[in-house]
């Protein structure tokens, strides 16, 4: 085998979604806390080598199903009432999709959550 074939690949796959959430916070404390809404973008990161039959990690259509049901969870939804994603920030957000996403996807590395109109993101990874 050469060294490409042998190389790991990182898919991705981006998506978003629309919620609303309230949040308790040091300061700006007042607009935090009234409930407002937001775009999420995210992002899933896929790792591994390529089947040598499919040349696919993972056939990218199975992340977007997967992807679909979780987005479910989350789109129009009240953040603040999701059970088990605890307050409603960044951080939180990319651990419960990490945590919805990974039985079904277990070549799942990464997830990524960002909002643009502000510039803020949050990054976990294993
Ligand atoms: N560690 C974190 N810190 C903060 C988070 C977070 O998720 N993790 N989140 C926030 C706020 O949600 C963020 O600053 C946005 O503020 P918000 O009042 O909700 O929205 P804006 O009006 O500023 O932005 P628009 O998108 O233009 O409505 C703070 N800290
Ligand atoms: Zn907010």
């Amino acid at each position: 085998m050469n060294g490409v074939s042998m190389m790991m690949c990182e898919l991705s796959q981006t998506f978003f979604f629309d919620a609303a959430h309230t949040l308790d916070r040091a300061i700006e404390t007042a607009s935090s806390k009234r409930i407002h809404g937001h775009t999420y973008n995210a992002e899933v990161f896929l790792t591994g080598q390529p089947d040598p039959t499919t040349g696919m990690v993972i056939d990218l259509g199975l992340v977007r199903r997967e992807v679909a049901l979780l987005r479910e969870q989350l789109d129009h939804h009240l953040l603040d009432e999701v059970e088990g994603l605890g307050p409603p920030t960044l951080e939180n957000l990319c651990q419960f999709i990490f945590r919805k996403l990974l039985p079904a996807l277990p070549a799942l590395t990464s997830v990524r959550v960002w909002r643009t109109s502000i510039g803020d993101g949050c990054r976990v990874s294993r």
